[in-house]
């Protein structure tokens, strides 16, 4: 950064662009001295409508952001955490800075006559490319039948609107960034329908040497989702899961100071559950993850992993 002056690049989605306009008016609070910049770019997963593993993995939404990063063309760039790659080390030279405060972590439907997934008809067309989500849907409801569906969130909504299927699954969390919790007809629970890994949770990305933006936007972290997030990214680490991996869970900091970490890994019929809980105790967060991440295989989640195309 210049001395007063931070460069934040985004995605041009409407989900991103708030997500910055957020990290700004926070920053603005916290340090009403430094001015901010948007700097736009659109990623290779923004463009590609295909199947995204086809394009290398999660990194599809973080390659070109990284980028700009690194040329010095910006000089923060905001994630959703939830987006970058686990499997891989973050890219040479950069670090997170700040985990914002967790927003919503659950998953929500949206179907345009207010229905719930109990309330519909079978066969009703769910659209979702996540195996996260088909593989628990097949769970709950093995009557409903998932159709691929990609796009950022506003155009998700607009072919739901247009009838390319019957109802949408997408997180509570993307739906308040975009202003559009109105659509929404159902809130699932985490215990039939758990969260991706980092959901609900911006990471604010420096380059490692720039100190001068690291200790500007410092201040912005949450202590508590920074342990969350530790926890859960060593998971997914250990586990090695890529972008298509059926991989659930979610670490929670009591008020007490107590952490756990939920997770979960589902075979794409649902047919095969692997689950696992444990609490931190004396372990550090990163420690609590791998220790999860180890039973999980302990009951097999590599061939589960394994066995899914990416
Ligand atoms: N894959 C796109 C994406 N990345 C992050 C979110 C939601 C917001 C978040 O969890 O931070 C979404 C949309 C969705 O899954 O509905």
């Amino acid at each position: 950064m210049s001395a007063d002056l931070i460069r934040i690049v985004s995605r041009s989605s409407p989900m991103a662009l708030a997500q910055v306009e957020r990290v700004r008016a926070e920053l603005a609070a916290l340090r009403p001295g430094i001015r901010t910049e948007v700097v736009p770019v659109t990623t290779s997963g923004d463009r590609w409508m295909g199947d995204l593993s086809k394009l290398g993995g999660k990194g599809a939404f973080t390659k070109e952001v990284d980028a700009a990063l690194l040329a010095s063309e910006a000089d923060l760039a905001v994630h959703c955490i939830k987006d970058v790659p686990a499997d891989r080390p973050l890219p040479a030279g950069t670090v997170f800075a700040a985990y914002l405060k967790r927003d919503d972590i659950r998953d929500a439907v949206i179907h345009p006559e207010g229905l719930t997934l109990d309330e519909m008809p079978a066969g009703a067309r769910i659209g979702t490319s996540s195996v996260r989500r088909i593989a628990q849907l097949a769970i709950t409801h093995p009557e409903l039948e998932c159709v691929p569906m990609r796009g950022n969130a506003n155009r998700r909504l607009e072919k739901l609107d247009a009838g390319e299927c019957d109802a949408l699954m997408l997180a509570v969390s993307g739906l308040e960034r975009i202003g559009r919790t109105d659509r929404i007809s159902e809130i699932l629970p985490v215990d039939t329908m758990c969260p991706p890994i980092g959901a609900g949770v911006l990471g604010l990305q420096c380059r490692e040497d720039d100190t001068e933006t690291i200790e500007a936007v410092a201040g912005l972290g949450d202590a508590d989702v920074w342990k969350e997030i530790s926890a859960e990214r060593m998971l997914l680490h250990v586990l090695q899961g890529h972008c298509n991996s059926p991989i659930a869970g979610y670490a929670k900091a009591e008020r007490d100071g107590r952490l756990s970490l939920r997770a979960r890994v589902f075979s794409p019929d649902g047919k095969t559950v692997l689950d696992a809980h444990e609490w931190a105790g004396p372990l550090d967060p990163a420690t609590l993850g791998t220790s999860v991440a180890v039973a999980l295989l302990r009951q097999g989640a590599r061939e589960v992993i394994d066995t899914i195309p990416h």
